[in-house]
């Protein structure tokens, strides 16, 4: 009989992981049953649920083993847990997440156990409920998931949550018809003068009674803080888009951007994140000016440096003598010189192992180097790890996930050794902005992290003072030219208080850069891929005062996690389904954009030079790292709302029911250091973009980056908006919202007759259920809604729903009870 073609899909795809047919077998045929056959679970996410229950089963029996081993050996136990104790912390803090039953929100994090334990009707990932709230996007045809009518979201957050296996993304980009991903919101700013801005506020969702995220006993940043934008999910072209779980947000909340990352089943290694600058690889040719590509001369300019290494974990309430362990040991292991190898025997066991030698020499990093941490360093990265199967080729992995011209070692077709030494992998890295993602996102514990060092990481930075940011706003006002000028003590105090940061931006900018705070030819000095000019055919404003940073940077004790595991297969299944989504984000800017004065009194805006398609990354939404405890603390300093009208919080803790402290969980402020995306205006209805959470660096739900792609065709001069989720009709707020002047139909902050209201109401819940419908009802299966629609619904609205086959439409002279 002929092999079954999908189990031979099955063994090639996981042969690509590089796991054998006798491993995958069994476990197949155990999914197998427990799916009921259910073919479409089990290649969903390119086998996810496959792999992860082989690596699980992996886990368990060398778990097993282990005890073995120790049954036989007891003093040997005691010198083995030393050794592993660290490595497998991380798998062991996984476990007991799940057996706590928290997160593990997707099929891929479950074991075999769990799936045997678990109801496959409900935990299908392609139940209706969970992929809607995780995918029910605000766009112009469909649903804005933030006017939906969401039921109170639950205080134990996930809690018996479905696991969700979200699609691959494939991702378009502007210059190949579209990109996909995911971005986020951020805030508001008093555009005139007859408004305080709120931060930007959680994407609020209709006007739910939106979850209390903080502990009772405590009032979180985002009770405090008054607007935030609350995310809303993009709900692009099925298939193409991969939405991320959405979630309720307090409505007091900054903005939360909830995702459904791929990994919440990875160990993880609480390090400080040293992340890989996206490198553009090979630069566009174009003519400089407004928008404009621009012309590749030379290498991009290597990013930004990374944190200074302090101990500032020190600094960190709440940290953890493990996580500033980890913290001290990455930094050491950057400090010391070190030497990656990744070798495959001629038996084809790959190996990666690390290196580390003291390098006396090195000032760079200021973390103090002990013996003992050196010996730490030595004792638990010193070590070689049995990787993966004898199919697994490092060079082809690479190849193939990276689509780089990066050819590593030499002769792994014979199975001869290949070897990297961590500075020709650098190098090579650095022409790689998807290795880097790779490298920086799932880096294996403190192996790969050592191929960071020469790289470019999120750069730390000072603590704002009074005589710095600040103080180039007066400058820049003062100013009347077009060109701000940087304040000169401003330089000196980062000189003084982080070296690293001036280092990084100098290596950023040219010296006549440094000079110029905005260049109104290009706000981004050259640091983007494009030129991106700034007009004002309005008025006399100047040219916001702010720092243009192409990338995040953390500032103080905003810490991010840094996801890491010994397992390459983990890693690289991962990567797989995030590559698109992560190249695409770190690729950068795409688009020829412009910042302009807005004639309709929301001050700076942005908009498209060129028409775009629906489904473009446009930015990623860039600024300061901060804990959200951080925040609030800026926030309650400023005298007006108008200089922190730009954070954005990350929803740091989604998926899992610890509730992260204020001073854990992150957000992106881009008041002071911020890119492009801080001049995307707000719009209630019919918004050009939405954002998406990408993770980037690390697969955890501690800090992600928002990407910002559009929700529909966009022409060139059309004005670029999000939905930054405001209730405008939350007058408890402690700051109070702008005026919204965004003109839409359906603007929110416009007072409405009950009746208009109504109907308003009415459309969204039939937009809600349409995109419910489309989402979890593909065309196969028929969802008869019946909808008794008001009749005064426009027949525009009428025509929007109408579209969806599944609804029949009835019209009476009726009105319709909207409660
Ligand atoms: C993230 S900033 C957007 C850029 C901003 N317009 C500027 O000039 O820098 C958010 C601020 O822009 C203004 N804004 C954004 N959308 C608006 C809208 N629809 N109506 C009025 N003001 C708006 C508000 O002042 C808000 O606090």
């Amino acid at each position: 009989m002929a092999p079954n073609p999908r189990v031979l899909n099955a063994f090639r795809a996981m042969r690509s992981l590089g796991i054998i047919e006798e491993k995958v077998k069994p476990v197949l045929k155990k999914l197998l049953k427990l799916y009921d056959k259910n073919w479409e679970l089990i290649e969903e996410e390119n086998y996810r649920a496959l792999a992860d229950a082989i690596f699980e089963q992996e886990d368990e029996l060398a778990e097993e083993q282990k005890k073995k081993h120790e049954n036989t050996d007891q003093v040997e136990i005691d010198e083995e847990a030393q050794v592993h104790e660290e490595s497998e912390r991380p798998l062991k803090r996984l476990r007991l997440r799940y057996q706590e039953g928290n997160s593990s929100p997707r099929l891929g994090g479950t074991s075999l156990r769990q799936l045997e334990e678990a109801e496959l009707p409900e935990t299908c990932p392609r139940q209706g409920s969970q992929d809607i709230t995780q995918s029910s996007q605000p766009n112009t045809e469909n649903v804005r998931a933030g006017s939906l009518p969401h039921s109170p979201q639950p205080l134990v957050r996930n809690k018996g949550k479905q696991p969700v296996l979200p699609k691959p993304l494939r991702i378009q980009e502007p210059s190949q018809a579209g990109c996909t991903d995911r971005t986020q919101p951020f805030g508001t700013r008093v555009a005139e003068s007859d408004s305080v801005s709120p931060p930007l506020r959680l994407r609020e969702k209709g006007k739910e009674p939106l979850s209390q995220i903080a502990p009772k006993d405590k009032k979180s940043i985002s009770e405090r803080l008054p607007h935030a934008v609350p995310l809303k999910e993009p709900k692009l072209e099925p298939g193409v888009v991969h939405l991320p779980k959405q979630k309720m947000h307090n409505s007091r909340s900054l903005i939360k951007p909830k995702d459904e990352p791929f990994t919440d089943d990875m160990p993880q290694v609480l390090v400080p994140i040293r992340v890989i600058h996206p490198e553009a690889l090979s630069k566009e040719n174009s003519s400089s000016g407004n928008g404009s590509i621009r012309e590749a001369s030379g290498p991009e300019p290597l990013a930004l440096q990374s944190e200074d290494g302090e101990d500032q974990s020190d600094e960190v309430p709440g940290l953890s003598v493990e996580r500033r362990t980890n913290r001290e040991l990455a930094n050491i292991v950057v400090e010391s010189s070190s030497k990656l190898q990744i070798a495959s025997s001629p038996s084809g066991e790959v190996k990666i192992s690390l290196t580390c030698n003291s390098a006396p020499g090195r000032t760079d990093f200021h973390m103090p180097r002990t013996d003992a941490l050196l010996k730490m360093v030595e004792d638990k990265c010193l070590r070689s790890f049995k990787i993966l199967d004898p199919s697994f080729s490092v060079t082809k992995i690479m190849e193939d996930m990276c689509e780089c011209f990066l050819v590593l070692g030499t002769d792994s077709a014979n199975g001869s050794q290949e070897t990297i030494d961590v500075t020709t992998a650098v190098d090579l890295l650095k022409q790689s902005s998807a290795l880097d993602a790779m490298v920086a996102s799932n880096g294996s514990a403190s192996t790969l992290r050592a191929s960071e060092a020469p790289l470019s990481r999120i750069p730390r930075l000072p603590p704002p003072s009074s005589e710095g940011v600040a103080d180039c706003t007066q400058t820049d006002k003062s100013t009347t030219d077009n060109i701000c000028e940087i304040d000169k003590e401003q330089n000196g105090i980062e000189q003084e208080n982080s070296p690293s940061l001036l280092e990084v931006e100098r290596s950023q900018l040219t010296s006549g850069d440094l000079r110029s705070l905005h260049d109104v030819n290009d706000i981004a000095k050259g640091q983007e891929r494009v030129v991106i000019a700034l007009v004002n055919e309005v008025n006399n404003e100047h040219p916001p005062s702010f720092r243009y940073v192409p990338q995040n940077v953390v500032f103080q004790n905003a810490y991010v996690n840094f996801l890491s595991g010994s397992d390459w297969g983990k890693l690289l299944f991962t990567l797989s389904c995030k590559q698109c989504g992560n190249r695409v984000v770190q690729r950068g800017i795409n688009c020829k954009l412009q910042v302009f004065m807005t004639p309709g009194g929301k001050g700076w805006g942005l908009r498209t030079l060129q028409d775009l398609p629906k489904g473009a990354f446009v930015c990623e939404y860039v600024g300061e790292i901060l804990t959200n405890a951080e925040l609030y603390e800026r926030v309650s300093q400023s005298s007006s709302g108008e200089e922190h009208a730009y954070p954005v919080l990350l929803d740091a803790d989604w998926g899992s029911e610890v509730v992260l402290k204020d001073e854990e969980a992150l957000c992106l402020d881009a008041t002071h250091y911020g890119n492009v995306a801080r001049f995307i205006n707000h719009r209630c209805f019919d918004s050009t973009l939405v954002e998406i959470p990408v993770e980037v660096e690390t697969p955890d739900h501690h800090y992600y980056h928002l990407a910002f792609f559009t929700t529909r065709k966009v022409k060139a001069m059309e004005e670029l908006t999000w939905d930054y989720g405001i209730d405008f009709d939350d007058h408890d707020h402690p700051v109070k919202a702008f005026k919204c002047r965004c003109g839409s139909r359906f603007c929110r902050n416009i007072k409405r007759s009950s009746m208009r209201l109504q109907v308003n109401a009415y459309v969204w819940f039939l937009e809600f259920l349409a995109t419910l419908a489309e989402i979890c009802c593909p065309s196969e299966v028929g969802i008869d809604f019946q909808f008794i629609l008001y009749s005064s619904i426009t027949p525009d609205v009428e025509a929007k729903i109408g579209r969806f086959a599944k609804f029949s439409i009835k019209l009476q002279d009726e009105s319709v009870d909207c409660s």
